[in-house]
């Protein structure tokens, strides 16, 4: 990855010294010449940058002024070089003095051009390099978090016939429009890219697959009502996934991809989310043993807080689960685990009740007594386990089953269609 960042930078920079009229050479982070340009070749002693030049170029001071000595003896006025520091590279330019506007030219130039370089020349969205960039920011990130996040892969239908029919021009505007939707639709966090040709790909950090079900269906319901000027009617299928743990960017793409086809398959104008693996597992660190909980969509209320919780308790429930069948875990930490899950629990109660609060659920008094009850004993159960009279398998039963899996499953389902605003909305 770091390979590709220097060398695009290199590139991007060779190719700046390659327009500019500027004498201008690029060295590499060994200060080596990556690229040097005609303009530069002519005012150097000798047509190159000798060794001791550059070294004097890649010192460590972040800007470096040198005095250059005319070859021919000619010239009585001292000539300068000057460094400007890149992140992996440093481009080097000849000016009159340090406050010479050359510098700002250039470096303004430079940036118009990593600009250019990064985004679709049709649409003005991330294109598909960026792409590649942000999956391998967002993605140690969402897991670092412990947030999800989801990919949606967009594709207008029937694109060919928009060409054939109006032609290319048109099919262009209709590209410009379609991606001037989607930002309209998404939020600040959220990024678009073109993938290519008509598809689209747009990243959801700390979203849900339910809440990118309801955005994507936004964006069809956005496009597929427009009215594009000349085109008339233009639909879009949109494939949806959220990360698994542990998932590889390709399979995740895979996965978006193939929900993509099953929504062209299915006769084109609609959403598909992906399912999560059924053998994969919130707590995937802990392997494939079938006692561990896996968490699946229709668990997922829609608000993100909530949502964000249950799955932490999941993975909490899941880490105790193997920790109880690991017998290098001693009782000690088994415990001091314990006590993190309930504890998340105790927050989690509270900070559910009050977003029920906020929407006026009616049997909030019903819930907060099943809450207080389950807190209660949990922890009586714990102080029981500390002491020896009852055992692990009974803390897990309790723990596991009854707290995290059978109340989300049963009392928590009872409000999820009270909660309408799901995360998208409420942004
Ligand atoms: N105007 C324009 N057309 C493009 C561009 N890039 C790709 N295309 C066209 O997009 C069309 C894609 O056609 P197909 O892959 O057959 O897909 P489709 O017609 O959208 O059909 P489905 O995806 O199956 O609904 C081709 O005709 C490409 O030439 C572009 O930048 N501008």
């Amino acid at each position: 990855m770091k390979t590709t960042i220097i060398n695009s930078e290199l590139d991007l920079l060779c190719q700046q010294g390659r327009l500019s009229s500027e004498p201008i050479a690029v060295l590499d982070e060994q200060g080596e010449v990556a690229f040097i340009n005609s303009a530069m070749q002519d005012v150097l002693p000798d047509g190159t940058l000798s060794a001791t030049t550059r070294a004097a170029l890649t010192g460590s001071k972040a800007r470096r002024l040198i005095t250059l000595a005319r070859s021919d003896g000619q010239d009585r006025t001292s000539r300068q070089l000057f460094a400007i520091p890149l992140e992996h590279c440093r481009l080097v330019t000849l000016i009159e003095h340090e406050d010479d506007p050359r510098i700002k030219r250039l470096q303004a130039q430079l940036e118009e051009a990593r600009k250019r370089s990064m985004t679709d020349a049709l649409t003005g969205v991330w294109n598909r390099n960026q792409f590649d960039e942000f999956l391998h920011i967002e993605i140690p990130r969402a897991e670092r978090y412990g947030q999800p996040i989801c990919l949606l892969v967009l594709d207008i239908d029937h694109f060919k016939r928009v060409n054939d029919e109006h032609g290319h021009s048109v099919g262009d505007e209709v590209l410009r429009q379609v991606s001037d939707l989607i930002r309209q639709q998404i939020r600040l966090v959220d990024s678009l890219f073109r993938w290519g040709g008509e598809e689209f790909t747009v990243l959801l950090p700390n979203t849900s697959l339910s809440a990118a079900r309801f955005i994507a269906e936004r964006l069809r319901q956005a496009i597929g009502q427009f009215c594009f000027e000349t085109a008339g009617v233009v639909t879009v299928s949109i494939g949806a996934a959220e990360l698994e743990r542990g998932e590889t960017a390709e399979a995740w793409f895979s996965r978006a991809d193939d929900a993509l086809y099953e929504a062209k398959n299915l006769g084109r104008d609609q959403v598909v989310c992906a399912e999560a693996n059924a053998d994969r597992l919130i707590g995937g660190e802990y392997g494939d043993s079938p006692v561990l909980m896996p968490w699946k969509s229709i668990y997922e209320s829609g608000h993100p807080l909530i949502d964000q919780q249950h799955r932490e308790l999941f993975r909490m429930g899941n880490r105790l689960i193997a920790a109880s069948l690991d017998e290098t875990v001693g009782k000690e930490d088994f415990l001091r685990l314990a006590d993190e899950l309930i504890e998340h629990c105790a927050q989690h109660f509270s900070d559910e009740e009050n977003i029920l609060a906020e929407i006026g659920y009616e049997d909030l008094d019903q819930h907060h007594k099943a809450h207080n009850g389950l807190l209660t004993r949990a922890r009586k159960l714990r102080n029981q386990a500390r002491t020896g009279s009852v055992n692990t398998r009974d803390v897990i039963d309790f723990l596991v089953d009854k707290l995290v899996k059978q109340h989300m499953l049963t009392a928590d389902m009872a409000f999820f269609p009270q909660l309408t605003k799901p995360a998208a909305e409420q942004n």
